[in-house]
């Protein structure tokens, strides 16, 4: 393992546990104020935990017992690069001069750390901007020049902390795709909302809500079968949790669903049952007889959904054409039915 961090911080309601392994890049995904850019900072050394460990390559950089400091290396000292959403840049330096920075002050000369810098511009796709003020970039050209000069130090450890939040949409495809490029051998976390980030940035992903690891796991399983409501709303599921009663999920609301279950999954067991939205029909009545999965909900929202409308319930979103809404009034505040077909649904261990 390369990163290995166990950390507790109560003021901010942490506590995380993460690995990398060598080369890899972890997505850390979650909801606002779950904890990822707490996480960061206490990698970084920006934070200082309660309690924990954090260690790269084996060197100790945070020991910490019931708040008292076994070992501590600064951030500047750490070999750890971080990444915000704004590009920090030195505004006074030229582009060529900030790349050249963290090179020159580990001890590289004017020319060497010149050819280095000239080498991440172009592989960030930005050689030629090398003469010019941070002033004069636009966000995106800034940002490659911020990513240039993280890794012109060479760092251990690259953290990114949503690099392409502040960025124009049109602008953020170019440079995921030269992240992609520079994170392949690179060791790295990245802090993302975006299911994109991890699918294309990302070998595997954690889920951290409310201060803790709540699911980690090779990118493709984690969206594949997510275990968490925000791994499921990243990859555009429905999830409902509760107990496998031996056919189907008593869900906590009480209703039993039923669908695909791996075989062997005691009774009793936490269980959560995933289905498309798409796969979901309303109804305005409970239809009798019916062999489907039924639960009752309240319209919350209607929205644009592609060709469709996405009707969201408390617990269900349903994927309907506009016209069905139209027929049925389906708006905020109705009484529906959710159904969906057994044959729809994933039943697996939470
Ligand atoms: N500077 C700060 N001082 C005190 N508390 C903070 C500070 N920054 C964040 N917090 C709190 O720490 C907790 C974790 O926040 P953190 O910023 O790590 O979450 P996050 O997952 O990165 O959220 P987001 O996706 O919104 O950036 C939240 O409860 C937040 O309110």
């Amino acid at each position: 393992m390369t990163l290995t961090m166990e950390a507790r911080l109560a003021a901010r309601g942490v506590e995380v546990a993460l690995e990398v392994a060598d080369g890899e890049t972890l997505a850390l995904l979650g909801p606002n104020g779950a904890g990822k850019s707490t996480a960061l900072g206490l990698v970084a050394g920006t934070l200082r935990p309660d309690d924990g460990v954090v260690a790269l390559d084996g060197r100790t950089l945070a020991h910490v017992e019931a708040g008292r400091t076994r070992a501590w290396v600064a951030p500047h000292d750490r070999q750890v690069a971080l990444l915000a959403q704004e590009p920090l840049l030195f505004p006074h330096l030229s582009v060529v001069d900030n790349v050249a920075f963290g090179p020159r002050a580990q001890g590289a000369g004017r020319r060497e750390a010149a050819v280095r810098a000239a080498g991440w511009l172009d592989r960030v796709g930005v050689a030629e901007l090398a003469a010019r003020r941070p002033g004069a970039l636009s966000g995106g050209q800034a940002q490659r020049v911020a990513v240039a000069r993280a890794l012109a130090a060479r760092p251990r450890l690259l953290l990114l902390d949503e690099p392409m939040a502040a960025l124009d949409v049109d602008v953020a495809p170019a440079l995921r795709q030269t992240l992609r490029h520079v994170l392949a051998d690179q060791t790295a976390v990245v802090v993302t909302h975006d299911v994109l980030d991890a699918l294309l940035l990302a070998d595997r992903v954690a889920v951290v809500d409310d201060g803790r690891v709540v699911e980690q796991g090779p990118t493709a399983q984690v969206l594949g079968r997510p275990r968490s409501t925000f791994a499921a709303s990243l990859a555009g599921l429905n999830l409902l949790t509760g107990l496998w009663t031996g056919d189907g999920v008593r869900t906590d609301v009480g209703a039993v669903v039923h669908g695909h279950h791996d075989p062997g999954v005691p009774v009793g067991a936490a269980a959560v049952a995933a289905f498309r939205p798409a796969a979901v029909a309303v109804f305005l009545a409970p239809v009798p007889g019916s062999p489907r999965n039924l639960l009752p909900g309240t319209v919350r929202t209607v929205e644009p959904h592609g060709d469709l409308l996405r009707v969201r319930g408390d617990l269900v979103a349903a994927d309907v054409t506009p016209r069905a809404v139209a027929e049925l009034g389906l708006a905020p505040g109705v009484d529906v039915w959710f159904s969906v077909k057994a044959a729809e649904v994933d039943v697996y261990p939470a």
